[in-house]
């Protein structure tokens, strides 16, 4: 299938970018990139291992040394020549980011130019790395705190974001004079490589930022096995991200880690419904729900429980399913069959414990991976979609009547990412924000995430922050410095 590019060489077939080259895997082994909305392959990458791995990490210690010996402002120069291609190449990179991952092109637009601001951002971010020097207890001395990079990072990210995932990372750790590994998902590897190629022609060294694709268990394990990589950073599920906890603990590894979520979606019945409905839609069916920060559950006070049902069903009629390609489309497919199973046995057990089917509810007429946007009303916190994420189309209604009673239920799970509540009384939302166990609370909007903000959150959902100035110092040591005798 031709994706149509008005810059072809972005799109790479068979190779990755290790050591400065595009190389294939030393076997020649490749993977199939498919197309969800088609289920046609687009592109094939290479199926690279360990070996491989352990020569992206050996070719990036000298070049990162170079890297940080660079001036914050000339490493700044170089993160805003790549954001600048990265924005000159937008629709093309939407263009990529579609045909491998299924999401509206309007969307992928949009993730392009999100994932874009991070390298902008971190470029500012680079000549902001300050120190401190502390009022010392002895008068002959001067105390003085330095931040250094940590050295060579490595990342792991998922498919629902093929492009944020990545620059939100590497803004940060190559603005702080790190260098760093990427292993995109196997299902979105071609918008990681695409960066690549824009990474390359903005100058940044071919060991500073490389590009591997192939089999994720022998990469992360080259990866958390090595002494070299002191940095791991991870996007994707909570699973494998103890997985990968597990393996960085021989070489005692910095990780952060943006886990999986179950964002609670609270609707008071003092808020403004037509609002709620509009953060509600933007929050659940974004991405086809396949976002870490989706509600995975609404909560809704009795008092406008109908109201707010009736209303969002009428909304949810008006998503159009379909080809991300196609004009007008709002919802893609699902990434593969095991999403869309998933998706339909949490359906399936939240009808058969009691919810009532409002809208949708099964396989879309188009088939393949594709769903019918669904709201079910009155689920039962027994229900498998109230422990896990349906990463779906779906929007299951809990009634509730007191603020006690929807902070518990919002409060009982092991995760703690996003969380979002719609109320017009200002004690009740300070006491509500004060009170949810996540480290992001939207209040009154359904869209949260931006360059400027730190992202991450608590519990099971992980460890550190990305985005805003906390997210570099992810990427930095802190070394103190005892000058005395003076
Ligand atoms: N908190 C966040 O910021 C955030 C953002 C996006 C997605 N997510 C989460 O990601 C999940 C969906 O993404 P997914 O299905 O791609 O997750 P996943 O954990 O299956 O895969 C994520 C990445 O890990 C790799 N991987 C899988 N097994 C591995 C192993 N044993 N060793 C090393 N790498 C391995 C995959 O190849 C992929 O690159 C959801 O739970 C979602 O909430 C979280
Ligand atoms: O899926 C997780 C990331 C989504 C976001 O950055 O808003």
């Amino acid at each position: 299938m031709s994706i149509q590019l008005k810059y072809p060489a972005l799109l790479k077939q068979g190779v990755a970018w290790l050591a400065g080259a595009w190389v294939g895997a030393d076997s020649g082994a490749t993977l199939t990139v498919t197309n969800p909305a088609t289920a046609q392959p687009i592109a094939e990458v290479p199926l690279m291992g360990r070996v491989e791995t352990e020569r992206a990490i050996a070719a990036a210690a000298e070049p990162q040394k170079a890297w940080r010996s660079l001036t914050a402002k000339d490493r700044a120069a170089r993160l805003k020549a790549w954001f600048a291609l990265i924005m000159q190449h937008q629709d093309d990179l939407a263009r990529i980011l579609t045909a491998e991952q299924g999401k509206p092109l309007a969307e992928a637009r949009g993730e392009i130019a999100y994932g874009a601001s991070f390298i902008e951002w971190f470029a500012e971010e680079a000549k902001r790395v300050y120190g401190e020097v502390i009022p010392a207890p002895q008068g002959d001395r001067r105390l003085l705190v330095l931040k250094q990079p940590i050295g060579v990072t490595a990342a792991i990210t998922p498919w629902n974001f093929p492009t944020a995932m990545i620059t939100r990372k590497v803004g940060p750790a190559l603005a702080a004079g790190c260098a760093m590994i990427v292993k995109p998902a196997e299902q979105t590897p071609l918008s990681a490589l695409a960066l690549a190629v824009l990474a390359e022609e903005a100058g940044i060294p071919g060991g500073v930022f490389q590009v591997i694709t192939g089999d994720p268990r022998e990469i992360g394990g080259a990866i958390c096995d090595s002494p070299v990589v002191t940095k791991l950073s991870f996007t994707g599920s909570t699973e494998v991200g103890r997985i990968l906890m597990r393996q960085s603990a021989d070489t005692i590894k910095k990780l952060s880690l943006e886990l999986g979520g179950n964002a609670p979606f609270i609707v008071f019945d003092d808020a403004d419904l037509d609002a709620a409905v509009d953060g509600a839609i933007a929050s659940k069916y974004r991405n086809a729900g396949q976002t870490c920060v989706c509600a995975n559950r609404l909560f809704v006070q009795d008092g406008v429980f109908d109201a707010f049902a009736q209303k969002l069903a009428d909304r949810v009629a008006k998503l159009e399913v379909g080809d991300g390609f196609t004009d007008g489309i709002t919802q893609g497919p699902l990434i593969d069959e095991a999403a869309l199973s998933k998706v339909e046995s949490h359906v399936g057990d939240a009808i058969a414990k009691g919810a009532r089917l409002v809208s949708g509810g099964k396989r879309h007429a188009l088939g393949g991976t594709f769903y019918e946007p669904t709201v079910l009303a009155d689920v039962s916190p027994d229900a498998l979609m109230f422990r896990e994420e349906t990463f779906g189309p779906v929007a299951p209604l809990f009634r509730f009547k007191t603020d006690e009673e929807v902070i518990e239920l919002a409060n009982r799970t092991e995760f703690g990412l996003a969380s979002y509540f719609y109320s017009r009384d200002i004690g009740r939302i300070w006491r509500v924000a004060e009170a949810l166990e996540y480290g992001m609370v939207g209040v009154n909007t359904g869209i949260i995430s931006n360059e400027v903000a730190p992202f991450g959150g608590v519990k099971q959902s992980g460890l550190g922050r990305e985005g805003s100035h906390h997210g570099i110092d992810e990427y930095l040591e802190i070394k103190y410095v005892a000058m005395a005798g003076l």
